[in-house]
């Protein structure tokens, strides 16, 4: 069964369709990006994804037994320690506080961050403070992690580490569903392309297929010409 599966979802903030007709299923173990111009949709079908937004109309299916979690382009961390931004995450849902706080050293130790555990969140680097964000993810062992332009504000080096993690941890079963604009990014980790535009998918492909132009072309006409201005 799809762990995710969405059927003629359309949704509208107030006058403004963002998406229309929108049919997609989300397979376990996939690492399926999203891509698209701005405002073509992207952030508002991860939302609708991880439940943050409900649909105007059709329906979205989850699988009750596959927690989720979503990371944002820029983390929010609350003024404490790295440690206890996991550690509050986990405690939050019930974890006793001892217990939240060696997980959480755990999953700081995952993303390479143990030596900076007791520092201020907010005086880490930005690509610290991203790994930090997959660390309190990765703590709360979800079956699929959403990710809305995770590297989009960080510099080469940063993003290379976070796109490690991101490899890292569907290597170990995670279901990766992911926008980004950059399509190296894109072709180094996804293993399926959706393709937005004005909040319609106009290509769903594998990403060999989405990167074999002669095949996108065949398949859609918008999205290679998208791609064409991007390789442009
Ligand atoms: N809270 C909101 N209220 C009103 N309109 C919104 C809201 N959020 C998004 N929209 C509109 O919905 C459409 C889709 O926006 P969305 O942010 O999903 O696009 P996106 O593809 O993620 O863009 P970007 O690449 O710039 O992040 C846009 O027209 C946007 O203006």
């Amino acid at each position: 069964m799809s762990l995710i599966q969405l059927e003629a979802v359309d949704l509208h903030f107030g006058s403004v369709q963002a998406l229309h007709g929108i049919d997609l299923r989300v397979a376990r173990g996939e690492r399926l990006a999203l891509i698209g111009a701005n405002g073509s949709g992207k952030s508002t079908l991860l939302r609708l994804l991880h439940g943050l937004l409900a649909p105007t109309r059709g329906s979205v299916l989850h699988d009750s037994g596959t927690p989720q979690a979503m990371l944002f382009q820029r983390p929010y961390m609350l003024r404490t320690t790295a440690v206890n931004n996991v550690a509050l995450g986990l405690w939050i849902r019930g974890t006793p506080w001892k217990k939240a706080r060696e997980a959480a050293l755990l999953a700081l130790g995952r993303v390479g961050l143990f030596e900076v555990a007791l520092r201020g969140a907010r005086e880490l680097s930005g690509g610290q403070q991203q790994r930090l964000a997959l660390a309190r993810a990765w703590a709360l062992k979800p079956g699929v992690l959403f990710l809305d332009e995770p590297t989009s504000s960080l510099d080469p080096h940063a993003k290379r580490e976070v796109e490690a993690l991101m490899a890292d941890f569907a290597q170990g079963g995670m279901t990766l569903v992911f926008a980004s604009h950059n399509l190296g990014q894109v072709k180094r980790l996804a293993t399926r392309v959706v393709y937005l535009e004005q909040g319609r998918i106009l290509a769903d492909l594998p990403v060999q297929d989405f990167f074999d132009r002669t095949r996108l072309r065949e398949s859609s006409r918008a999205a290679d010409l998208f791609l064409k201005g991007e390789l442009a």
